[in-house]
């Protein structure tokens, strides 16, 4: 469904800009259609901008990007147009998520009517149903960001997102701002909502419980590198590189006791 091959991208760097920071380095990895794979590390690793390099949201130095098997490493802006319905990306901050001077109706319609997508009548048919899908009232529309909680405004969002249709789903820590029981239900939601359509996920997080739970597959990414690949079980029981050791260490410390 998506796969990448040997993708680097760097940053300039330093007070002037004249060094560069290799944020991103031969990044190659690959999702099934309808699998999930965690990208786990810590802060500053690199997983946002795997993410953003596979939706193409940021051009790569090098390397490839296959989205359903077509190329799309040097499509124009013009030819992802197309593509950018069936790719989404969840963040980790709702708060700016959706425009704080416009209602919920507006910030869910607005997708549709920049891809052209449906009448007006069919738009809102479509998020009241999307609304009633990620457990909201109908009447929450029209509300403005502010008067709803962090999980509703993270449930407005995947509803908006759901809108376009995608395939594909980057969730960059989705629920890091959220509360536990929330994260919980947000997680629910997106399993619930993920076999219902088939949709592939790519999820990032730094939060090994959460990533285990979520994913079946996992990347571990360190240092720009993704040093390790594997079947969750088999990556908490036999951690095989030194950085992905230390990850399931400090997770036995924090949960003392947990092997499933
Ligand atoms: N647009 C940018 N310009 C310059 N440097 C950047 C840019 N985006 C990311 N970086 C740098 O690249 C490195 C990787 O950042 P990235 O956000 O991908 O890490 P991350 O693992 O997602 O971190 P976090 O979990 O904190 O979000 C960091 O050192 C970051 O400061």
């Amino acid at each position: 469904m998506i796969q990448t091959v040997g993708l680097n991208k760097s940053f300039r760097s330093g007070w002037t800009g004249g060094r560069r920071l290799q944020a991103v380095e031969n990044v190659s990895l690959r999702i099934a259609k309808g699998g999930t794979l965690g990208l786990i590390g810590e802060s500053g690793c690199g997983k946002s901008t795997v993410g953003r390099l596979l939706l193409k949201l940021l051009p790569a130095d090098e390397g490839t990007v296959l989205f359903d098997g077509a190329d799309i490493t040097r499509y124009t802006m013009k030819q992802m147009r197309p593509l950018r319905q069936q790719m989404q990306l969840l963040f980790q901050h709702p708060d700016s998520a959706l425009n704080p001077r416009r209602t919920l109706l507006d910030s869910l319609l607005e997708p549709m009517k920049l891809h052209r997508l449906l009448d007006k009548e069919a738009r809102i048919a479509k998020v009241l149903e999307l609304l009633e899908l990620v457990g909201l009232q109908r009447d929450i529309v029209y509300r403005y960001p502010h008067q709803i909680s962090g999980g509703q405004v993270q449930r407005v969002v995947i509803a908006r997102a759901l809108t376009l249709g995608p395939k594909l789903l980057v969730l960059d820590e989705p629920t890091s701002m959220l509360d536990v029981s929330v994260q919980a239900q947000v997680i629910e939601l997106l399993q619930h909502v993920q076999r219902q359509f088939g949709m592939t996920y790519l999820f990032i997080s730094h939060d090994l419980e959460l990533v285990r739970h979520m994913c079946p597959q996992i990347a571990v990414m360190h240092k720009g590198r993704i040093v390790e690949t594997g079947n969750a079980q088999q990556l908490m029981e036999q951690p095989a590189h030194a950085y992905t050791q230390h990850l399931v260490q400090a997770f036995h410390v924090v949960r003392p006791g947990r092997t499933k």
